[in-house]
């Protein structure tokens, strides 16, 4: 891959914006800028400035577009060279006619994530903050979204370094001791360093399931008999009139989604059908679908009406289910402390609800750290590596340490190949 050739993207989503981003960076950048430019030259513009002007077709002289042109000079610039912004009106024609002039002046269509890809090999990002900009742009929700900014802000790659600098220190004092054991180089404190870096990397990995949940989402069904008010609570959950709601057992016929976020977390929550034994075909359809989806929901609500007798429950996935006693509002015909009760009349309960989900979903970790597969299966090397230094003597666990360092080193990408680093930027989109 050329490193330092002019390339350009369409930044924006392709279909029509208020304003659309073409942006061109590389070695040429300014001089094919302008050549496609009328108004002030981007040449003799300073780095940071914009000017408004029109983007022209040099062959014919027509006009594509009115525009603002932005100029960014290397060192300083998001790739770290020179590099040059169109911000257009958002149309596809127009998007399209301005790339089609860059090319035909010399610059190339970037791959995916070739822009930040440059930052990185410029040292402008680290690998995690690089895989930071993918979440940041993928983020769907509130958690996500902080994650992500956080390991962009470089908040990640500093507790990493942090480790590693700690047993990269062990490791030369292990080395001192080797080498000069006569000349009173003070004895270590291996153990202590190591249960300490041990703890932080398990700290780290067990924000990982808070992390994946915050960018992938959760599902989240409601599953019980006729009439135990699943619907009632879903509108209740979502604030809003979506399902709908009667007195007479099977409403619900079909399975029914509606986006929630909670938390910061985007949840799919799914309303079913009630469960119970019939000899109507259509409704026995949606009962089979109703288990279904509760059997691969990420977390279930097992809805139950505390003012009529408890019926037996359906077969659930149980470590990932929750109890809830609908209509607290009734008298109850039976109380059982595993239930949450709730009224989706009155709000009762629902506030104590949303935190049981919170925890079930979230364990009491807060999940402010982003770590993608690829950072995790690097926490869990050096984790291992570190136990296995731990249950060896000080002079024999230099190796491991070593290893576990390297593992370390992998989150930020000091010590990455090629490969790895092709495969985190084959996940970007064009013009990132
Ligand atoms: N129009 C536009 N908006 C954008 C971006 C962009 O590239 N263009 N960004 C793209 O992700 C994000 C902002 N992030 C950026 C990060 C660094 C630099 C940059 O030029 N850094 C230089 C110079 C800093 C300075 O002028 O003070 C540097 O770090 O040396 C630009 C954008 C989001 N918004
Ligand atoms: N008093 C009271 N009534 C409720 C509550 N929740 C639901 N109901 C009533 O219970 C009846 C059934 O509610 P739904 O939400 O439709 O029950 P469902 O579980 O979706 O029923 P199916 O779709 O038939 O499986 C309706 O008449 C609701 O108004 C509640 O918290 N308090
Ligand atoms: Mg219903």
């Amino acid at each position: 891959m050329n490193l330092k050739d002019p390339i350009c993207a369409i930044a924006t989503p392709p279909g029509k914006g208020a304003i659309g981003v073409v942006r061109l960076s590389g070695e040429g950048a300014l001089e094919i800028a302008a050549r496609v430019w009328r108004g002030k030259d981007p040449r003799r513009l300073k780095g940071g400035r914009f000017t408004l002007g029109e983007v022209v077709d040099p062959k014919t002289g027509e006009a594509i577009d009115q525009a603002l042109l932005l100029v960014f000079r290397a060192p300083r610039s998001y790739t770290g060279e020179d590099l040059v912004e169109f911000q257009t009106h958002g149309s596809l024609a127009v998007l399209r006619r301005v790339m089609e002039v860059l090319v035909a002046e010399g610059a190339r269509p970037a791959g995916r994530g070739e822009f930040t890809f440059r930052a990185y090999m410029n040292g402008k990002l680290d690998l995690a903050q690089a895989e930071a900009v993918l979440a940041l742009v993928e983020a769907e929700g509130e958690l996500a979204r902080r994650q992500a900014l956080r390991a962009l802000e470089g908040a990640l790659s500093r507790r990493i370094e942090a480790l590693e600098n700690r047993l990269l220190d062990l490791l030369a004092h292990i080395q001192a001791l080797l080498d000069y054991p006569e000349e009173g180089v003070e004895p270590l404190e291996a153990e202590r360093t190591l249960r300490e870096v041990l703890a932080e990397v398990e700290a780290l990995l067990a924000q990982a399931k808070a992390s994946r949940l915050a960018q992938k989402g959760a599902r989240l069904a409601l599953i019980g008999a006729p009439n135990a008010g699943k619907s009632s609570l879903l509108n209740a959950l979502l604030g809003y009139e979506r399902a709908l709601v009667s007195p007479i057992p099977g409403t619900t016929r079909d399975y029914l989604e509606a986006p929630l976020e909670l938390f910061g977390i985007p949840l799919v929550a799914v309303d079913t059908a009630g469960v119970r034994e019939t000899e109507d075909p259509v409704e026995r359809m949606g009962v089979e679908r109703a288990l279904r989806i509760a059997e691969e929901a990420d977390l279930v609500l097992y809805v139950v009406d505390r003012s009529q007798p408890k019926p037996a429950p359906p077969p659930l996935p149980w470590a990932r289910t929750l109890k809830v006693a609908t209509k607290s509002d009734l008298p109850p015909a039976w109380e059982d402390p595993e239930f949450l009760p709730v009224s989706s009349l009155t709000g009762e309960g629902l506030g104590r609800l949303k935190e049981a989900l919170r925890e079930a979903l979230l364990g009491r970790e807060g999940g402010e750290v982003l770590l993608t597969e690829r950072q995790v299966e690097a926490l869990l090397r050096a984790k291992e590596r570190l136990e296995e230094a731990l249950a060896l003597p000080e002079d024999l666990m230099g190796l491991a340490l070593e290893e576990a360092a390297r593992a370390l080193a992998l989150l930020t990408g000091k010590e990455v190949a090629e490969e790895v680093v092709a495969r985190v930027f084959q996940n970007f989109c064009v013009g990132k």
